[in-house]
């Protein structure tokens, strides 16, 4: 019998206690502004990745903390900015589908740096939403002697609106549990959605993609834009190691040829870095081995788009 269909196996989510609060967050925000390290640090533990590079994050991604008194869904959507290309259009569309399906929207602004056109962009397309939001001020910790007149940028662009604003740092922790106690005050009764010791929605073997990807993004800078996509190919579990084969897929020779470094020094640096990444996450020892493929222009298919996992929701 398949195993997945055997009810035996299901978990078990406990019916909530008498006043439990619960409901979805959606993170929203222009590219770069820290939403990953924000879902990261209020879940406490790394499920989306961050780098500098922006547009980070390309799918949605749920992030569960539950506490003794309420379960928050933090939805961390990719950065929305004006489109160019047929993975951009798919990663604005599906933040724009995130605002839609949740309780409350939390609008993070990198507070480092005044405001600007992408910030207005933004809070013109939450307009028209019905449920609340509110204006979190991330990177508190990057603030420089001027912040007062930073502040101020921000305040100003929602002058009409009655959201309240908060001021935090995702990478020290900085205002958290003060936002973490806003967002559970905001949240109405409800029931709990995913069983308590969960964190996450997607499959391991996704997060496992994405630490490689994260590792790549980090190690290649510019050099390797977003022209990359991996493809977990397999994945053997025996009773000391993990054995993971994953593909990563390029849509350029040149780029390949940077991928793989001098005598292959780049691509070893890559595995070996998000082989520590992986160990982490599923608690036990890694084989990780990488190749990397050319695939033409696998950013403006669908069909390959589709096959590497990018969901377009509707
Ligand atoms: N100093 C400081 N840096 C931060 C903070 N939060 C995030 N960062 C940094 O900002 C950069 C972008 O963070 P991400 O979490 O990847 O940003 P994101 O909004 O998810 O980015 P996209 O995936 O591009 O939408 C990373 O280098 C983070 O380390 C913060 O509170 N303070």
């Amino acid at each position: 019998m398949n195993d997945n269909l055997n009810l035996s196996n299901l978990p078990t989510i406990p019916v909530a206690p008498e006043g439990f609060k619960s409901g979805f967050v959606g993170i929203i925000g222009r590219p770069n502004v820290g939403k990953s390290t924000l879902m990261n640090q209020l879940i406490g533990q790394k499920i989306a990745i961050t780098s500098p590079v922006s547009q980070t994050t390309r799918n949605r991604l749920r992030g569960i903390l539950t506490t003794e008194k309420a379960q928050i869904i933090f939805v961390d959507t990719p950065g929305i900015h004006k489109p160019h290309h047929s993975l951009g259009k798919i990663i604005v569309k599906n933040a724009k589908t995130a605002i839609n399906a949740v309780d409350i929207i939390l609008l993070v602004v990198d507070s480092s740096t005044k405001s600007g056109g992408g910030d207005r962009y933004i809070i013109d397309l939450l307009k028209t939403v019905n449920q609340p939001i509110i204006l979190g001020l991330n990177k508190s910790d990057q603030q420089p002697e001027n912040y007062q007149e930073i502040d101020e940028s921000y305040a100003s662009l929602i002058q009409d609106y009655n959201w309240p604003i908060l001021k935090f740092s995702a990478l020290t922790g900085d205002g958290l549990e003060n936002l973490q106690n806003s967002l559970i005050e905001q949240l109405d009764f409800g029931p709990y959605y995913y069983p308590p010791d969960l964190i996450t929605d997607q499959p391991e073997r996704f997060i496992m993609g994405e630490l490689i990807r994260e590792q790549i993004l980090q190690m290649t800078r510019q050099e390797i834009p977003h022209s990359v996509a991996i493809a977990i190919e397999k994945v053997e579990e025996t009773p000391k190691v993990t054995k993971i084969f994953a593909a990563i897929n390029v849509e350029r020779n040149s780029q390949k040829g940077i991928m793989i470094g001098q005598k292959g020094s780049m691509l070893k640096a890559i595995g070996t870095a998000a082989r520590e990444q992986i160990q982490k996450l599923i608690a036990g020892e890694v084989y990780l081995k990488l190749f990397v493929k050319v695939e033409p222009q696998w950013r403006q298919s669908n069909l390959r788009l589709a096959e590497f996992g990018y969901r377009v929701e509707e």
